[in-house]
């Protein structure tokens, strides 16, 4: 199901933190929500989300405006995995993904074959099943990040929010789970600050700067060098990796002088032969 954003504007203070944003996250895809820190990816996520009241714009996922239904039908249908999760009771892996079935169930209503299925399954796709009996807190913040997942992805939302999903992961797992997102066929819409993953795996980038989209598009698109240095203040040479061919984006601060043996020509591509 897309999702599609218009005139989105919501903040913290009285200067608006998101302001006028419009934006498409299209269904069955990855999109990634980059920009430096700051400029209000978390923001704009948590409206998404509904932990945070825009001042005005609306979030249309199909048809309908999220801010229209119940606060346990937007749970059906949006799952989030936040930047400030997982604190409360001291839950097993297991139990904390079961959470991801109470939209469906209801706080006391038990876990059906169904949901018992949705739960082993997310816990098997997350690599989390090894320890599904251990409590949170005897876990590390890379289990803990991908219990979490986890317990979205038993969700079986039609939207997935995730803001950081590669936070406190090995790059094993952050390729795994981007790997893993991207494959779902469930709308995804994830906040991503290592623009090479984002590059790899996003089939649409949305830039964000000081609050406002400044580029979206294709990672070609919106890791061209004009973007790229608007938004980040990088240079980047887009490659395809030579064994996965997924896009992989090299970068370098815009101006880095270059090294002994570099090509130093911005955007040339490393495989290029040297002069
Ligand atoms: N709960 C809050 N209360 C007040 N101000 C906030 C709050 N959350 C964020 N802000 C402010 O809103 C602005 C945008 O923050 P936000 O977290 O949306 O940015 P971000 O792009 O996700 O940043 P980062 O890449 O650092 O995670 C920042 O100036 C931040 O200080």
């Amino acid at each position: 199901m897309r999702l599609r954003i218009r005139g989105l504007t919501a903040g913290w203070t009285r200067v608006p933190t998101v302001d006028g944003v419009d934006a498409d996250v299209p269904e069955g895809g990855l999109t990634a929500l980059v920009g430096p820190n700051g400029s209000g990816k978390s923001t704009l996520l948590k409206t998404v989300y509904r932990a945070l009241r825009p001042r005005a714009g609306r979030r249309l996922l199909g048809e309908e405006d999220l801010l229209g239904l119940d606060r346990r039908e937007a749970a059906r249908r949006v799952g989030v995995l936040g930047q400030d999760q997982g604190g409360g009771f001291d839950f097993t892996a297991e139990e904390a993904v079961a959470l991801g079935r109470v939209p469906h169930t209801g706080p006391f209503g038990g876990l059906g074959a169904a949901d018992r299925e949705a739960v082993a399954e997310a816990l098997e796709r997350t690599g989390c099943a090894a320890f599904a009996d251990r409590p949170l807190s005897r876990l590390s913040g890379g289990e803990r990040q991908r219990v979490l997942l986890a317990r979205a992805l038993a969700q079986r939302p039609r939207l997935l929010v995730l803001d950081e999903p590669t936070n406190h992961l090995d790059p094993r797992h952050q390729f795994a789970v981007l790997e893993l997102v991207a494959g779902l066929g469930t709308t995804v819409l994830a906040a991503l600050h290592t623009l090479d993953l984002a590059a790899a795996y996003a089939d649409r980038v949305v830039a964000l700067r000081a609050g406002r989209v400044a580029a979206a598009g294709t990672p070609a698109e919106v890791f061209a060098p004009e973007p790229l240095r608007a938004v980040f203040g990088l240079e980047g040479t887009l490659l395809a990796d030579p064994v996965t061919g997924r896009p992989r984006l090299l970068t370098r601060p815009a101006g880095a002088p270059a090294a002994p043996g570099g090509s130093g020509t911005p955007g040339r591509a490393a495989h290029a032969p040297r002069r």
